[in-house]
């Protein structure tokens, strides 16, 4: 697991947005081969949507030649509700690229048959080749998408009851009315996330910050679902220093000295994949000892 401190929200937004924008140019995705992007909701990815809109503005970056899989959705909101995850997307993101609506998925909550929903979400991943990178954030009891804590850590696509926790989280959105805030979702699973052929995390702010330790200096644990990310071969979170309050400082400290060896490693990658080199690992970062 990778693991990138920057000052702050903004500056973790640049980062994460120039990192998806180089994933998606060197893909060089075609309508023949799109590349696929999981993304998620919520306050911590919007400056990262900020710098990719931004991107897109410049026309250093395009989404003609991707499709986008959102993580979650509220039950029972309708799709135009001003807090829904759809309207939040288009709100923040679509409506602000190139990308043709056919291309984007988001769970539909409003629907009579919510399995149906849920069944056919998972094979739409599939159907697209499985997802590129899946871009997700963290909740403060350190669940990802809507996994909450205990969730499966093998979960796929399905109905989750939303626990308290982020019932009060998500309140103020809502008013600060507990009774407005939906109780329940519909959530791609933990092995849904975990298949992705890469995981990157946006983790900013103190409240985070036990979450962030619980993941990262602990064992893998169904009571924080993000922990399931040390499975995962190539997964990269990135964080703001206040995100870092609860973590040891051996272990910011290590993060923080290995960075510079981290960067040469994606040079050396990058530099080898443009030359077309033979038999080269694409996976060959994950074989540098002081990364695991
Ligand atoms: N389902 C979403 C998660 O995907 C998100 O990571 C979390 C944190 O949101 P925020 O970034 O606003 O703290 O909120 C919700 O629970």
């Amino acid at each position: 697991m990778r693991f990138i401190i920057r000052d702050d929200p903004a500056a973790v937004g640049e980062y994460v947005g120039n990192y998806i924008s180089r994933r998606i140019n060197e893909f060089n995705p075609t309508p023949e081969k799109k590349f696929v992007l999981g993304l998620p909701t919520g306050s911590s990815p919007i400056p990262t949507y900020k710098h990719l809109i931004k991107l897109v503005k410049e026309g250093k970056l395009s989404f003609k030649n991707v499709i986008t899989f959102n993580m979650d959705e509220y039950v029972g909101l309708p799709r135009d509700h001003p807090e829904s995850y759809h309207t939040f997307m288009f709100t923040q993101f679509f409506s602000h690229i190139d990308i043709p609506p056919s291309q984007v998925n988001l769970l539909d909550g409003t629907v009579e048959d919510l399995i149906g929903e849920c069944n056919a979400y998972e094979q739409k991943i599939k159907d697209a080749g499985g997802i590129d990178l899946f871009l997700a954030g963290i909740g403060e009891d350190g669940h990802v998408a809507f996994n909450e804590p205990g969730s499966s850590l093998v979960s796929r696509t399905r109905i989750k009851t939303l626990a308290y926790d982020t019932i009060l989280a998500n309140s103020r959105f809502f008013g600060n009315d507990l009774k407005k805030v939906p109780h329940m979702a519909l959530t791609v699973g933990v092995a849904t996330v975990l298949d992705a052929r890469e995981v990157v995390v946006v983790v900013t702010g103190q409240r985070k910050s036990l979450a962030l330790s619980k993941s990262i200096e602990e064992g893998i644990n169904h009571l924080t679902t993000l922990s399931a990310l040390q499975m995962h071969p190539w997964a990269l979170i990135v964080a703001d220093e206040d995100a870092t309050a609860e973590l040891r400082v051996k272990t910011v400290k290590y993060f923080k000295s290995i960075e510079r060896v981290q960067d040469e490693v994606e040079t050396m990658h990058r530099e080898l994949k443009k030359k077309k080199v033979n038999g080269v690992n694409p996976n060959i970062i994950e074989q540098v000892p002081s990364m695991e």
